[in-house]
């Protein structure tokens, strides 16, 4: 069983509030692209993958019910705008609403608004059936790309963060990886780190595994590296909001100095992406630009204080983990490469940004 973080059909649209999990399982309607706004900038919904199919979704939402009037281009154009500026970080969003808008504005050329309005809601439902099927395959190639480096019967694997069916179509990256090795009988464990300050990884991965008999592991970000030195760790694999064309990988944060201690303990670190969340326009990790969250997302959980009151604070929600440290390789639906082929991998198959 994956959990659907998202519930989609014509016309209407719902997202599992993921502030509420583990302890509420709560759907909320997303009428709009405010809403979706709403929903994405509060962490609602997260996730790279899953934050461009409900942008996108509730564009669709909106042109069914005729947003847009006479000029539906200018209100697709406005919508995916502000769409984007929820997040900067991942990249998702921000192609999804490039492309999309490439198409709108070819498809304007000949058709009238009622049919452009479909076609547009077509283009979106297409992209949600293709980020399913790939996010299958990138489970499937970085679990034979993993077996197939190890003699032994069956694998450790230490994650960071939500990657899983919360984050994404409904497969996963990173846990889609780990999935399938489940699947095929091969997963020993997995650890997953509690990720710090928003706990993807102990309410989120944690109840994921547990939904789904995952053997699963709670360790704290702090435990990381003792647990790479004592847990026999196959391999470390992660998720990603944007890798970049040299292959530095901007995700959530503590992923760079998961890096730094696999690099120390010689674990294979894998940075596992559709290529919807690589963006070839930007050379290095230094282009990218990281999403700083509100202090109260470290001083708080669930309102109630944790911090010393008048503490300053900093929170950047991502890190970057340069080329050099993703030893394993980037798993993406077309294959396993290392951040030294991707550029050439990918080229044809993205639209640049
Ligand atoms: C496949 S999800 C990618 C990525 O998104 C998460 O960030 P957030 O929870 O802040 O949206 C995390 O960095 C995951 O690795």
């Amino acid at each position: 069983m994956t959990l659907e973080s998202i519930r989609y059909r014509a016309g209407s649209l719902q997202i599992l509030n993921q502030l509420l999990l583990p302890h509420q399982t709560t759907y909320e309607e997303i009428r709009s692209v405010q809403d979706a706004y709403e929903a994405i900038k509060s962490m609602k919904v997260r996730g790279a993958p899953a934050i461009a199919i409900v942008g996108c979704l509730s564009l669709a939402v909106e042109l069914r019910a005729g947003a847009g009037g006479d000029d539906p281009v200018t209100f697709i154009r406005e919508s995916l705008c502000h769409l984007t500026s929820a997040r900067p970080t991942a990249v998702n969003m921000g192609r999804a609403a490039r492309e999309l808008m490439e198409f709108a504005e070819n498809e304007s050329m000949e058709k009238n608004s009622e049919q452009l309005r479909e076609s547009v809601i077509s283009w979106i439902e297409d992209m949600l059936e293709r980020d399913v099927n790939d996010n299958k395959k990138i489970g499937n190639y970085g679990a034979q790309h993993i077996l197939s480096g190890v003699p032994r019967d069956s694998v450790t694997i230490l994650t960071h963060c939500n990657t899983g069916s919360l984050a994404t179509a409904g497969y996963g990256t990173a846990l889609g990886v780990v999935r399938s090795l489940h699947t095929l009988g091969r997963l020993k464990r997995v650890y997953c780190t509690e990720t710090r300050p928003y706990n993807q990884g102990s309410r989120l991965t944690a109840y994921e595994a547990v939904a789904e008999g995952i053997p699963a592991t709670l360790i704290t970000d702090s435990m990381a590296a003792l647990t790479m030195r004592e847990m026999n760790i196959t391999a470390v694999v992660v998720g990603a909001d944007r890798v970049v064309a040299n292959g530095d990988t901007a995700n959530k944060v503590g992923t760079y100095q998961l890096a730094i201690s696999a690099k120390h303990h010689g674990i294979p670190f894998y940075v596992a992406a559709p290529s919807t969340s690589c963006d070839l326009s930007l050379e290095s990790g230094r282009d990218i630009i990281i999403e700083v969250r509100p202090p109260e997302e470290l001083t708080s959980i669930n309102g109630i204080p944790i911090a010393a009151p008048g503490i300053e604070v900093w929170n950047p929600a991502f890190d970057v983990t340069p080329h050099q440290l993703i030893t394993g390789g980037i798993i993406t639906e077309l294959g396993v490469f290392l951040p030294s082929e991707l550029q050439a991998a990918l080229t044809g198959r993205l639209t640049a940004l």
